[in-house]
């Protein structure tokens, strides 16, 4: 009987009721020892804005936060926002449901599996879509629009995907994005006015958004210093408005070394993503940040992708190019960038730049890898 020495390897599942139980974490999840998180970590001090006055309408107000926005993105690409006028138990309702989905066997939450080359559906991990450094995740991901023909999309997703039982969680994940749209458009009107461009300018541009809202479920992991949550990246998008619930794990490349962020209870992080930074011409920093693990307690975030709509083209205001300001990035359209980062190219710091060189001619350029 010949001996079968490729042992047939059943292909990996990330499957964390099964995988918290084993002594190692299979190697798929172990991270270079260059990228493995260090142990307590300084916290980076994130710029705090508060909205109440500016969503007052007070013109001082106004002023003052569009200079705090203005350095803290030119800085870092990151600060917090309180008094943003979020509906506090909608926020906890979006924190809490999580569990309603993600507690779910495996085989009911691959229901709404993602598929190959898209950026919505369920993911446990990116076991098939990455070769090596696997996050140690789930995601839920799918897609919200600011035009009122689909303020439904949400919660049909939900009921579409998971069946009648999931509509009532579609509906308040639904009324978060719209939370989320709407306080995104706020923080726009201030980077406008920061940016010299004028209140309105940015509002306009992301108005119609069609933008992607991502669950993150981090489960305990037994070797939490061999692997990473999220890898490190700058998010291709161009403004995202994270909750972290409680368990901090949140870490930014800042003054050229890793900082966390602790999750603030009734706060948002607001980080500047690719897109804005092409928007701005490179004034803005695109922020580098990364989420790690623990091995007691599941660590949960929502993140929203704020996205122009399909046929916004993605170029800076002229007042930000000069001859002495020329343009850094090449006229493009989300949905193409967000095509590089499905199918090309894992997104990380060097996204955008890997996408400008390939953008031109893609047709003709070989796939580029670095998974
Ligand atoms: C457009 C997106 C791609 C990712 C989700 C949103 C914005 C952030 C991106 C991501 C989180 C950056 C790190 C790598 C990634 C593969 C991940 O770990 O999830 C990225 C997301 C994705 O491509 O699915
Ligand atoms: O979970 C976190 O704190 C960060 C997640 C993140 O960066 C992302 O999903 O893009
Ligand atoms: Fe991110």
């Amino acid at each position: 009987m010949p001996i079968d020495n490729q042992q047939q390897q059943s292909p990996l599942v990330f499957d964390a009721s099964v995988l918290s139980h084993q002594t190692q974490i299979p190697k798929e999840f172990i991270w270079p020892d260059e990228e493995r998180p260090q142990p307590n970590l300084p916290e980076l001090p994130v710029p705090l804005l508060d909205l109440n006055g500016f969503l007052a309408r007070d013109a001082a107000s106004a002023d003052e936060a569009a200079k705090l926005v203005g350095e803290a993105c030119e800085k870092h690409g990151i600060f917090l926002v309180v008094n943003h006028g979020v509906d506090a138990k909608l926020l906890e309702d979006a924190c809490k449901y999580m569990d309603h989905f993600f507690e779910l066997p495996l085989a009911v939450k691959q229901m709404a599996q993602r598929k190959a080359g898209e950026n919505c559906g369920y993911a446990s991990s990116f076991t098939g879509r990455f070769s090596s450094k696997l996050p140690w995740k789930e995601t839920l991901s799918f897609r919200f629009s600011g035009v009122e023909s689909e303020a439904n999309i949400v919660q049909e997703y939900f009921k579409g995907k998971m069946g009648e039982d999931f509509e009532y969680i579609g509906r308040i994940y639904q009324d978060y994005c719209k939370a989320m749209s709407g306080l995104s458009l706020a923080i726009m009107e201030l980077l406008g006015m920061s940016l010299g461009v004028g209140r309105a300018y940015f509002r306009d541009f992301f108005e119609e958004n069609d933008s992607i809202m991502r669950l993150n479920y981090y489960p305990p992991c037994q070797k939490p210093d061999q692997t990473l949550g999220t890898g490190p990246h700058c998010d291709p998008t161009s403004l995202t408005i994270l909750h972290q619930d409680q368990v901090s794990g949140l870490q930014v490349f800042a003054d050229n070394e890793w900082r966390s962020v602790s999750p603030v209870a009734d706060a948002f992080v607001v980080n500047i993503g690719d897109t804005f930074l092409a928007l701005s011409n490179g004034r803005y920093k695109s922020c580098l940040h990364r989420a790690v693990v623990n091995s007691q307690r599941t660590r949960k975030s929502l993140a929203f992708f704020l996205s122009p709509k399909k046929d916004r083209v993605v170029r800076p205001p002229k007042q930000l190019v000069s001859p002495s300001m020329p343009r850094i990035y090449p006229d493009f359209t989300w949905p193409t960038l967000l095509e590089f980062t499905q199918k090309h190219y894992r997104s990380d710091m060097n996204t955008l730049d890997a996408f400008s060189s390939w953008v031109p001619g893609h047709h003709c350029c070989s796939k580029i890898f670095n998974n």
